[in-house]
């Protein structure tokens, strides 16, 4: 339950209105973009403010399409969404006037192909899987921020996507329930065998969460480097993993190479493009 995806040469052009003379004119957010995410993959996605991100996000959900290039998930281009790929956003995007249980169902009813049991069986196991069989029958407003947004997980898990594509899905959270959310995504991840994509701004958070961290370039975006993360998760929950010199290493090597797009003219000599894996 897993897909390769590839994007070469990737650009994305915007009209935009000029500040003085209000004229239409092309503004560059990302050229020349090539990355190759593997099947069954955790990538993490970090880069300055503007640089992108969430433009190659909705590349790949097939919600825009680029100006340039190609993006392929199994060797066949992506034309527009699919149920193969599901979207994650930093906002709960629930339906008010549902329970947790009948939001996942909704989205599961839209999928078709299920029964009723069948619908609500689903539900009741990603709920599981979250953390949530407790509060199975609340509504949104009755619902922590942590857990709506544990709730928008499962409902994208329930599809059974080959790609789960997450926009800074925690942004909005306080660190501690952004920790655990974090290592219960880690768990969810090595069951499931999904592959995720998970875009930002906490380089803890990518490093943590990301079998490799793609670090990308000011704008118009390209990936300048990868970080290849090689860290011992399991037992994340009891470890703190996050105080080990291995991890105080990597984020080092994330946070310069980031460091350097805010301040271009002057690279780090450890860390100049041609000293790191560029993709
Ligand atoms: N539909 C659009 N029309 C015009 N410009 C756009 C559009 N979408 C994005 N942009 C511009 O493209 C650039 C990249 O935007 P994007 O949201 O992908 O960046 P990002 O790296 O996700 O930013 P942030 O980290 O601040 O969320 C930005 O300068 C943004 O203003």
């Amino acid at each position: 339950m897993s897909s390769r995806i590839e994007l070469r040469g990737v650009g994305q052009t915007f009209l935009v209105r000029g500040n003085d003379d209000r004229q239409l004119r092309e503004f560059v957010a990302l050229e020349g973009l090539d990355l190759d995410i593997a099947a069954g993959e955790f990538l993490t996605v970090v880069g300055p403010s503007g640089c992108g991100k969430s433009t190659v996000l909705d590349l790949i959900a097939g919600l825009a399409k680029p100006t340039s290039g190609s993006i392929t998930i199994d060797g066949t281009p992506i034309t527009g969404p699919g149920l193969d790929r599901s979207v994650v956003f930093q906002q709960y995007t629930l339906l008010p006037w549902r329970t947790a249980q009948a939001n996942i169902e909704f989205a599961l009813e839209a999928k078709g192909g299920l029964s009723k049991a069948q619908r609500q069986e689903r539900a009741r196991t990603y709920l599981e899987l979250v953390g949530l069989t407790e509060f199975a029958g609340r509504y949104p407003h009755e619902l922590s921020g942590g857990m709506k947004q544990r709730v928008a997980i499962a409902r994208s898990l329930s599809y059974q996507p080959e790609v789960l594509l997450m926009d800074e899905p925690y942004g909005a959270l306080d660190a501690q329930t952004r920790e655990r959310l974090q290592e219960e995504l880690v768990t969810i991840w090595q069951r499931t065998g999904t592959t995720v994509v998970f875009i930002t701004h906490d380089i803890d958070e990518a490093v943590f969460l990301g079998q490799r961290v793609a670090v990308m370039s000011n704008r118009p975006g390209r990936i300048k480097a990868i970080v290849d993360i090689d860290l011992d998760r399991s037992g994340a929950g009891d470890r703190d993993v996050r105080a080990t010199a291995e991890f105080a290493a990597y984020r080092h090597e994330v946070w310069t190479l980031l460091r350097e797009e805010h301040a271009p003219g002057r690279p780090s000599p450890a860390h100049r493009k041609e000293d790191a894996h560029v993709a």
